[in-house]
């Protein structure tokens, strides 16, 4: 049992991301604890207004049969969970079957960020300990992951995990698609894809010439804050450069995605920022395929970027509107500055 411990634990802390590291840590509990049920949830309400996310789930049927599911929002935490989060505490409970319900928080940096959950027949006291002992290795391998995965300023995703985040984003995207199920699907969603944003602040140069550098920090903080209030949870949000932002949209249409880009900077130029009046963003976007490089994308979205700059900023350009109408705008691929 020992040595069988000690290789989950450095399968644990062999991830390199922190969606593996989750699973990782679900199915060590799994293996070792044999719980009917186990999942992680974590506190969004930290970034917007969301709630709490299920961030992935196991559940052992009576023939031995392990389901995942992955990520949704939960509408209506139960009690006990958001008890486990506001008090820092474990919670457990005994159902009518005999069945325990644990609730143990993940606390980083003193913050509550969510809870481990798992449903046991009975935990003995080295299972209990083993248990704890998972948990903690959980928090601090995952304050390390954030902290390469993240931009110290922001707390957004920075951009050296873009690759990583992208492709495992694609090739689930790719699963997907050929899975037979999907394929019924997709024949109602045809028109759905993911979507690249490229965010730039106008004139952002201009905050910093004149407020300070600090000052220009401090808008940088909030427009990152008001980007996770405005979007989902599942859109990948990344800080690219110093003012310019990535985000990755989940399968939608051409239509909503527009819309929504639309919406953010009407949200924005409405928002109070410290020190400049009105914050106005460029925006430009591409359609993304689960067969397409994630660089190409990037260079289309700067493409209706550049389009968007310099046809006066405070726009938002969709780079499949200017592939053929000739514009003169779009700037040879070359003259693009991407890594
Ligand atoms: N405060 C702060 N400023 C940054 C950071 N990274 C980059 N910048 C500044 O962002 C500004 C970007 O300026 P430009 O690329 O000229 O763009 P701009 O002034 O926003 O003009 P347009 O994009 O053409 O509308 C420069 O002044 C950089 O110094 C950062 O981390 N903090």
């Amino acid at each position: 049992m020992q040595k069988d411990l000690l290789n989950s634990v450095v399968k644990i802390t062999k991830h390199r991301d922190v969606d593996s590291l989750e699973l990782s840590l679900l199915s060590t509990i799994s293996e070792f604890l044999s719980p009917s049920e186990a999942a992680l949830y974590k506190d969004l309400s930290r970034f917007n207004s969301a709630g709490i996310e299920k961030s992935a789930s196991i559940e052992t049927d009576k023939t031995g049969a392990i389901k995942w599911s992955s990520r949704k929002m939960i509408a209506t935490p139960n009690k006990e969970l958001l008890c486990c989060i506001e008090s820092a505490c474990t919670i457990s409970l005994q159902d009518k079957q005999g069945n325990e319900k644990r609730w143990i928080p993940v606390i980083i940096d003193d913050q509550v960020m969510g809870a481990v959950y798992l449903v046991v027949k009975h935990l003995t006291s080295t299972e209990q300990v083993t248990l704890n002992a998972l948990c903690r290795i959980y928090e601090n391998y995952l304050t390390i992951l954030n902290e390469s995965e993240r931009d110290k300023l922001t707390g957004l995703l920075n951009r050296q995990t873009f690759d990583r985040k992208i492709k495992q984003l694609l090739e689930d995207q790719l699963h997907s698609h050929n899975s037979p199920l999907e394929k019924g699907v997709r024949n109602k969603h045809y028109d759905e894809s993911s979507w690249l944003a490229m965010i730039d602040i106008d004139h952002f140069k201009k905050v910093n010439d004149t407020y300070g550098h600090v000052c220009g920090d401090e808008v940088l903080l909030t427009l990152s804050q008001r980007m996770q209030q405005y979007f989902r949870s599942s859109d990948l949000i990344f800080r690219f450069g110093g003012e310019e932002f990535v985000i990755v949209f989940e399968p939608t249409t051409l239509l909503h995605i527009a819309t929504k880009l639309a919406h953010f900077q009407d949200f924005i130029s409405d928002q109070k920022f410290p020190f400049v009046e009105e914050l106005t963003l460029s925006i430009g976007f591409a359609r993304m395929s689960p067969y397409d490089f994630p660089i190409s994308v990037i260079e289309n979205a700067d493409k209706a970027l550049y389009v968007a700059k310099n046809n006066g900023r405070n726009q938002c350009v969709y780079y499949g509107d200017i592939i053929n109408s000739e514009n003169e705008n779009i700037p040879p691929t070359n003259d693009i500055e991407l890594f």
